[in-house]
Protein backbone atom coordinates (compact mmCIF):
# COMPACT_ATOMS: atom_id res chain seq x y z
CA UNK A 1 0.00 0.00 0.00
CA UNK A 2 1.41 3.48 -0.80
CA UNK A 3 0.15 6.84 0.29
CA UNK A 4 0.26 10.21 -1.36
CA UNK A 5 0.09 12.80 1.22
CA UNK A 6 -0.98 16.71 -0.59
CA UNK A 7 -0.86 19.55 1.00
CA UNK A 8 -1.99 22.72 -1.49
CA UNK A 9 -1.06 25.85 0.83
CA UNK A 10 -2.25 29.31 -0.76
CA UNK A 11 1.50 29.61 -1.93
CA UNK A 12 2.76 25.91 -2.50
CA UNK A 13 1.58 22.48 -3.17
CA UNK A 14 3.74 20.10 -0.89
CA UNK A 15 3.51 16.26 -1.84
CA UNK A 16 4.85 13.26 -0.04
CA UNK A 17 4.61 9.42 -1.29
CA UNK A 18 5.16 7.02 1.72
CA UNK A 19 5.07 2.96 1.95
CA UNK A 20 1.67 2.75 3.69
CA UNK A 21 -0.46 5.06 4.75
CA UNK A 22 0.24 5.40 8.29
CA UNK A 23 2.06 7.08 11.02
CA UNK A 24 6.12 5.54 10.92
CA UNK A 25 5.68 4.89 7.23
CA UNK A 26 9.16 4.91 5.39
CA UNK A 27 9.34 8.72 2.93
CA UNK A 28 9.63 7.30 -0.54
CA UNK A 29 9.64 11.08 -2.17
CA UNK A 30 8.77 14.23 -1.96
CA UNK A 31 8.20 17.74 -3.20
CA UNK A 32 7.08 21.47 -3.70
CA UNK A 33 5.64 23.25 -6.11
CA UNK A 34 4.35 26.85 -6.34
CA UNK A 35 0.83 26.70 -7.34
CA UNK A 36 1.39 28.36 -10.63
CA UNK A 37 3.65 25.07 -11.78
CA UNK A 38 1.22 22.45 -10.53
CA UNK A 39 0.67 21.10 -14.25
CA UNK A 40 3.94 20.17 -14.24
CA UNK A 41 3.48 17.97 -11.47
CA UNK A 42 2.76 14.26 -13.74
CA UNK A 43 5.44 15.09 -16.51
CA UNK A 44 7.34 15.72 -13.98
CA UNK A 45 8.19 14.66 -10.40
CA UNK A 46 5.11 12.10 -10.43
CA UNK A 47 6.30 10.52 -13.77
CA UNK A 48 8.71 8.25 -11.53
CA UNK A 49 6.93 7.59 -8.43
CA UNK A 50 4.87 4.01 -7.98
CA UNK A 51 1.45 4.56 -8.09
CA UNK A 52 -0.30 5.43 -4.91
CA UNK A 53 -2.92 3.11 -3.43
CA UNK A 54 -4.30 5.60 -1.43
CA UNK A 55 -4.29 9.69 -1.42
CA UNK A 56 -5.27 12.13 1.34
CA UNK A 57 -5.17 15.55 0.48
CA UNK A 58 -5.61 19.40 1.93
CA UNK A 59 -6.63 22.10 0.63
CA UNK A 60 -7.02 25.37 1.78
CA UNK A 61 -6.50 27.33 -1.88
CA UNK A 62 -9.51 26.68 -3.23
CA UNK A 63 -11.89 24.74 -5.60
CA UNK A 64 -9.79 25.36 -8.80
CA UNK A 65 -6.34 24.28 -7.49
CA UNK A 66 -8.03 20.81 -6.17
CA UNK A 67 -9.35 19.97 -9.83
CA UNK A 68 -6.19 21.23 -11.20
CA UNK A 69 -4.09 18.81 -8.68
CA UNK A 70 -7.36 16.13 -9.81
CA UNK A 71 -6.43 16.01 -13.96
CA UNK A 72 -2.71 15.82 -12.93
CA UNK A 73 -3.51 12.50 -11.01
CA UNK A 74 -6.30 11.83 -13.96
CA UNK A 75 -3.12 11.56 -16.75
CA UNK A 76 -0.70 9.48 -14.72
CA UNK A 77 -0.98 6.20 -16.14
CA UNK A 78 -1.80 3.06 -14.06
CA UNK A 79 -3.31 5.42 -11.18
CA UNK A 80 -6.82 3.82 -10.25
CA UNK A 81 -7.08 5.60 -6.77
CA UNK A 82 -9.84 8.06 -5.80
CA UNK A 83 -9.03 11.52 -4.26
CA UNK A 84 -9.66 12.16 -0.89
CA UNK A 85 -9.69 15.43 0.93
CA UNK A 86 -9.84 16.55 4.28
CA UNK A 87 -13.03 18.13 5.53
CA UNK A 88 -12.58 19.08 9.65
CA UNK A 89 -15.16 17.52 11.65
CA UNK A 90 -16.49 18.29 15.08
CA UNK A 91 -13.95 15.51 16.26
CA UNK A 92 -11.14 13.60 14.66
CA UNK A 93 -7.88 11.68 16.20
CA UNK A 94 -7.99 12.88 19.24
CA UNK A 95 -8.34 16.60 18.75
CA UNK A 96 -12.00 17.92 19.48
CA UNK A 97 -12.92 21.23 17.33
CA UNK A 98 -13.86 24.46 19.40
CA UNK A 99 -14.59 26.46 15.94
CA UNK A 100 -18.18 28.15 15.90
CA UNK A 101 -18.67 26.20 12.84
CA UNK A 102 -16.33 23.45 12.46
CA UNK A 103 -16.46 23.40 8.49
CA UNK A 104 -15.42 26.74 8.75
CA UNK A 105 -11.71 25.87 10.24
CA UNK A 106 -8.73 25.74 7.45
CA UNK A 107 -8.53 22.08 6.41
CA UNK A 108 -4.45 23.02 7.10
CA UNK A 109 -4.96 23.74 10.61
CA UNK A 110 -7.05 20.81 11.47
CA UNK A 111 -4.40 18.46 10.11
CA UNK A 112 -1.55 20.05 11.79
CA UNK A 113 -3.23 20.03 14.60
CA UNK A 114 -4.12 16.32 14.56
CA UNK A 115 -0.33 15.79 13.32
CA UNK A 116 0.77 18.22 16.50
CA UNK A 117 -1.24 16.48 19.18
CA UNK A 118 0.23 13.14 17.52
CA UNK A 119 3.81 14.06 17.55
CA UNK A 120 4.20 15.29 20.87
CA UNK A 121 1.93 12.47 22.45
CA UNK A 122 4.30 9.60 20.83
CA UNK A 123 6.81 11.22 23.20
CA UNK A 124 4.78 10.62 26.18
CA UNK A 125 3.82 14.30 26.59
CA UNK A 126 0.46 15.02 27.47
CA UNK A 127 0.51 19.37 27.57
CA UNK A 128 -1.18 22.27 25.90
CA UNK A 129 -0.04 22.66 22.71
CA UNK A 130 -0.01 25.63 20.84
CA UNK A 131 0.52 24.69 17.08
CA UNK A 132 2.57 27.99 14.54
CA UNK A 133 2.32 27.64 10.78
CA UNK A 134 3.89 30.28 8.87
CA UNK A 135 3.26 30.31 5.29
CA UNK A 136 1.31 32.69 3.38
CA UNK A 137 -0.79 33.53 6.21
CA UNK A 138 0.61 32.82 9.84
CA UNK A 139 -1.90 30.75 12.01
CA UNK A 140 -1.54 30.30 16.05
CA UNK A 141 -3.51 27.41 17.31
CA UNK A 142 -4.43 26.44 20.84
CA UNK A 143 -5.30 23.52 22.07
CA UNK A 144 -5.63 22.06 26.30
CA UNK A 145 -3.64 19.03 27.18
CA UNK A 146 -6.72 16.59 26.64
CA UNK A 147 -6.98 17.59 23.04
CA UNK A 148 -9.61 20.19 22.96
CA UNK A 149 -8.95 22.97 19.94
CA UNK A 150 -9.41 26.28 22.04
CA UNK A 151 -9.03 28.94 19.28
CA UNK A 152 -6.50 30.12 17.51
CA UNK A 153 -5.17 33.63 15.10
CA UNK A 154 -4.60 33.93 11.56
CA UNK A 155 -2.11 37.49 10.59
CA UNK A 156 -0.48 38.13 7.69
CA UNK A 157 2.62 36.38 6.66
CA UNK A 158 6.04 37.81 6.51
CA UNK A 159 5.24 38.24 2.72
CA UNK A 160 1.92 39.61 2.72
CA UNK A 161 2.98 42.40 5.18
CA UNK A 162 5.45 43.54 3.29
CA UNK A 163 3.65 43.91 0.48
CA UNK A 164 1.04 45.72 2.16
CA UNK A 165 3.26 48.31 3.29
CA UNK A 166 5.42 48.51 0.45
CA UNK A 167 1.67 49.13 -1.35
CA UNK A 168 0.19 51.46 1.20
CA UNK A 169 3.50 53.49 1.45
CA UNK A 170 5.65 55.82 -0.88
CA UNK A 171 9.11 55.49 0.68
CA UNK A 172 8.83 51.41 1.51
CA UNK A 173 10.86 49.45 -1.42
CA UNK A 174 13.64 48.19 -0.14
CA UNK A 175 15.37 44.69 -0.03
CA UNK A 176 14.78 42.23 2.64
CA UNK A 177 16.72 43.48 6.02
CA UNK A 178 18.35 41.01 8.96
CA UNK A 179 16.19 40.55 12.47
CA UNK A 180 17.74 42.91 14.86
CA UNK A 181 16.61 44.12 18.46
CA UNK A 182 16.94 47.77 17.41
CA UNK A 183 17.15 48.22 13.66
CA UNK A 184 18.65 51.40 12.20
CA UNK A 185 17.75 51.33 8.81
CA UNK A 186 14.46 50.58 6.46
CA UNK A 187 15.17 47.38 5.67
CA UNK A 188 16.12 45.67 9.18
CA UNK A 189 12.85 47.69 10.48
CA UNK A 190 10.65 45.95 7.74
CA UNK A 191 11.86 42.44 8.25
CA UNK A 192 12.49 42.76 12.23
CA UNK A 193 8.99 44.59 12.31
CA UNK A 194 7.05 41.68 10.89
CA UNK A 195 9.34 39.00 12.28
CA UNK A 196 8.58 40.34 15.91
CA UNK A 197 4.35 41.14 15.10
CA UNK A 198 4.56 37.01 14.78
CA UNK A 199 6.42 36.36 17.63
CA UNK A 200 4.42 38.52 19.99
CA UNK A 201 1.22 37.04 18.92
CA UNK A 202 2.35 33.60 19.32
CA UNK A 203 3.64 35.01 22.78
CA UNK A 204 0.17 36.45 23.50
CA UNK A 205 -1.45 33.38 22.80
CA UNK A 206 1.26 30.81 24.69
CA UNK A 207 0.79 33.15 27.68
CA UNK A 208 -3.63 32.78 27.43
CA UNK A 209 -2.73 29.48 27.00
CA UNK A 210 -1.00 28.79 30.07
CA UNK A 211 -3.24 31.22 32.28
CA UNK A 212 -6.27 29.18 30.76
CA UNK A 213 -5.01 25.17 31.67
CA UNK A 214 -2.14 26.19 34.25
CA UNK A 215 0.41 24.40 32.78
CA UNK A 216 3.32 24.85 30.72
CA UNK A 217 2.09 24.62 26.64
CA UNK A 218 4.46 22.62 24.34
CA UNK A 219 5.11 24.33 21.06
CA UNK A 220 5.25 23.61 17.59
CA UNK A 221 6.03 25.00 14.54
CA UNK A 222 5.49 23.87 10.84
CA UNK A 223 5.08 26.11 7.23
CA UNK A 224 7.49 27.02 4.51
CA UNK A 225 8.29 30.30 6.79
CA UNK A 226 9.21 28.46 10.24
CA UNK A 227 13.10 28.45 10.00
CA UNK A 228 12.82 32.00 10.04
CA UNK A 229 11.11 32.42 12.82
CA UNK A 230 12.17 30.15 15.69
CA UNK A 231 15.62 32.09 16.37
CA UNK A 232 13.21 34.86 17.02
CA UNK A 233 10.92 33.08 19.60
CA UNK A 234 10.44 34.07 23.45
CA UNK A 235 9.63 30.28 23.84
CA UNK A 236 11.27 27.20 22.45
CA UNK A 237 9.80 25.79 19.87
CA UNK A 238 10.19 22.80 18.12
CA UNK A 239 10.28 23.20 14.08
CA UNK A 240 8.63 20.07 12.76
CA UNK A 241 9.02 20.19 9.09
CA UNK A 242 6.73 17.70 8.16
CA UNK A 243 3.98 18.33 10.64
CA UNK A 244 1.04 18.41 7.84
CA UNK A 245 2.27 15.21 6.60
CA UNK A 246 2.52 13.62 10.21
CA UNK A 247 -1.43 14.58 10.23
CA UNK A 248 -2.56 13.13 7.27
CA UNK A 249 -0.84 9.79 8.16
CA UNK A 250 -2.88 10.08 11.61
CA UNK A 251 -6.25 9.98 9.45
CA UNK A 252 -5.16 7.73 6.34
CA UNK A 253 -4.65 5.24 9.27
CA UNK A 254 -7.92 5.60 11.05
CA UNK A 255 -8.94 5.69 7.04
CA UNK A 256 -7.58 2.82 5.83
CA UNK A 257 -5.13 1.47 8.26
N1 LIG B 1 12.49 28.01 -0.45
C1 LIG B 1 11.28 28.56 -0.30
N2 LIG B 1 10.38 28.41 -1.26
C2 LIG B 1 9.16 28.96 -1.12
N3 LIG B 1 8.77 29.66 -0.07
C3 LIG B 1 9.64 29.86 0.91
C4 LIG B 1 10.93 29.31 0.85
N4 LIG B 1 11.54 29.65 1.97
C5 LIG B 1 10.69 30.36 2.68
N5 LIG B 1 9.54 30.52 2.06
C6 LIG B 1 8.40 31.24 2.60
O1 LIG B 1 7.39 30.29 2.88
C7 LIG B 1 6.14 30.73 2.39
C8 LIG B 1 5.44 29.59 1.77
O2 LIG B 1 5.31 28.59 2.75
P1 LIG B 1 4.26 27.46 2.58
O3 LIG B 1 4.23 26.74 3.89
O4 LIG B 1 4.53 26.66 1.36
O5 LIG B 1 2.96 28.34 2.39
P2 LIG B 1 1.49 27.89 1.99
O6 LIG B 1 1.20 26.63 2.78
O7 LIG B 1 0.65 29.05 2.39
O8 LIG B 1 1.50 27.64 0.52
C9 LIG B 1 6.41 31.82 1.37
O9 LIG B 1 5.45 32.85 1.57
C10 LIG B 1 7.81 32.31 1.72
O10 LIG B 1 7.74 33.46 2.53
C1 LIG C 1 -5.67 30.77 7.37
C2 LIG C 1 -5.35 30.15 6.04
C3 LIG C 1 -5.55 31.17 4.93
C4 LIG C 1 -3.87 29.72 6.04
O1 LIG C 1 -3.48 29.39 4.73
P1 LIG C 1 -1.96 29.20 4.27
O2 LIG C 1 -1.13 30.29 4.85
O3 LIG C 1 -1.52 27.86 4.81
O4 LIG C 1 -1.96 29.19 2.78
C5 LIG C 1 -6.22 28.87 5.79
O5 LIG C 1 -6.07 28.00 6.86
C6 LIG C 1 -7.68 29.21 5.59
O6 LIG C 1 -8.09 29.61 4.54
N1 LIG C 1 -8.52 29.02 6.65
C7 LIG C 1 -9.96 29.20 6.61
C8 LIG C 1 -10.42 30.17 7.63
C9 LIG C 1 -10.16 29.76 9.06
O7 LIG C 1 -9.33 28.87 9.33
O8 LIG C 1 -10.82 30.33 9.95
K1 LIG D 1 -0.25 25.61 4.82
Amino acid sequence: MTFLAIDIGNTRLKWAMYDAPRPGAALLAHGAEFLEHIERLAEGPWSKLPAPTHMLGCVVAGETARRRVHDQMELMLGWELEPKWVVPSVQEAGVTNGYEHPLRLGADRWVAMIGARNHILERGIERPLIVVMVGTAVTVDALDARGNFLGGLILPGHGIMLRALESGTAGLHVPTGSVTPFPQNTSDALTSGGTYAIAGAVERTYQHLYLHCSMEPACVMAGGAGWKMVPSMTRPFELVDNLIFEGLLVMAQQRWG
